[in-house]
């Protein structure tokens, strides 16, 4: 039975269909032009130019105590990333934490936990687009990875076009969603398996790894490990590396790799929201949720 998806205003007017085409004419006026400090803020999204590289955005996440993907989280990443998107002096961005030694907690369980079915879907479709959104995106995107990135914060990064992780070893990096009891989509698994390959994915998401930096870096789930007060500048001279080459080209390239990835999502969207709202409704599903965030707490003393 098809599930009636129901959005909320704010929701409804982000999502749309996704057709974008490297170079093709953007629909929305420039976001920000015109005043000369082009900062796009939001409550837990700050994103301002690069004072040191022309054509570059930073944008902070900061939806503290740990960067969960709640739906009003991924609301405000999608609309900023959607007006970098649509300002054409922006070639790039850097994607980093405000929050001390977290990149993103990953998907916000109570956004699973205890939900309706509309709800759940409504959150599902969200975390579709902001996948599509990062991972489509006609901008360099590099992600400054100074926290730890379990489940969906990896997914981000594995979204980006580069990662550069902080050399600390509790900044670990995976999927772990088997370790709660839940799986990771197939578009999860697929971005994993294209970035370390099939055999090394299978093992990482059945045991549900969480790397540290050094394993992050020989098994390839990341492109570099620095020290970590130089992450930010290490993103920044990566960046120049790639927007040294031309646009169309990096564009149309960067398309030609991800688009049979990204299509697999978008021919069935539909039917990947009742996928998991039918999983994440089941009341085994509902029973490791709870277990899983009982341990959060009790790991607080
Ligand atoms: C055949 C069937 C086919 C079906 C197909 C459908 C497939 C669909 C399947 C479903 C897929 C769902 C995918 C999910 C992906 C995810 O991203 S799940 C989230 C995974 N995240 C984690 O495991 C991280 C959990 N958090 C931590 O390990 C720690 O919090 C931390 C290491 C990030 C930080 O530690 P610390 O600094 O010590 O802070 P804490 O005290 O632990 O946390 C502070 C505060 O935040 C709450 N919190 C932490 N993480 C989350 C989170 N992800 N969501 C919501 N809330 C979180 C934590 O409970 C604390 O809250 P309180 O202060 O106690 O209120």
């Amino acid at each position: 039975m098809a599930l009636t998806v129901g959005l909320r205003p704010l929701t409804r007017a982000l999502l749309r269909p996704w057709a974008r085409v490297p170079g093709a004419a953007l629909g929305r006026p420039a976001a920000g032009s015109g005043d000369g400090v082009r900062c796009f803020g939001s409550p837990r999204v700050l994103v301002e130019p690069d004072p040191a590289a022309v054509g570059v955005a930073v944008m902070k996440m900061r939806n503290p105590p740990v960067n969960s993907l709640s739906l009003e989280f991924l609301t405000e990443l999608l609309i900023s990333l959607e007006k970098l998107e649509n300002d054409k002096t922006f070639r790039g961005i850097i994607i980093t934490s405000d929050c001390p030694g977290i990149f993103s907690a990953g998907l916000d369980l109570l956004e699973m936990y205890g939900r309706d079915p509309a709800h759940c879907a409504e959150y599902w479709k969200a975390v579709q687009e902001l996948w599509l959104r990062v991972y489509l995106s006609n901008l360099v995107v590099i992600g400054a990875i100074n926290g730890i990135s379990p489940a969906g914060g990896c997914l981000l990064s594995l979204s980006c076009d580069y990662r550069v992780l902080a050399n600390n070893p509790k900044y670990a990096i995976g999927l772990n969603e088997t370790l709660l009891g839940i799986i990771a989509p197939f578009w999860f698994k697929d971005v994993l398996v294209n970035t370390i390959g099939h055999r090394a994915a299978e093992r990482a998401l059945q045991l549900g790894f969480l790397f540290p930096p050094s394993d992050a870096l020989q098994v390839g789930i990341v492109d570099q490990v620095v020290p970590e007060d130089q992450v930010q500048s290490t993103a920044r001279s990566v960046m120049a590396q790639w927007l040294a080459i031309p646009d169309h080209a990096r564009q149309l390239t960067k398309n030609l790799v991800r688009k049979p990835t990204a299509d697999r999502l978008l021919q069935q969207r539909d039917a990947d929201i009742q996928n998991f709202v039918r999983f994440i409704s089941r009341d085994s599903i509902q029973k490791s949720l709870h277990v899983y965030l009982e341990k959060l707490k009790q790991k607080k003393g």
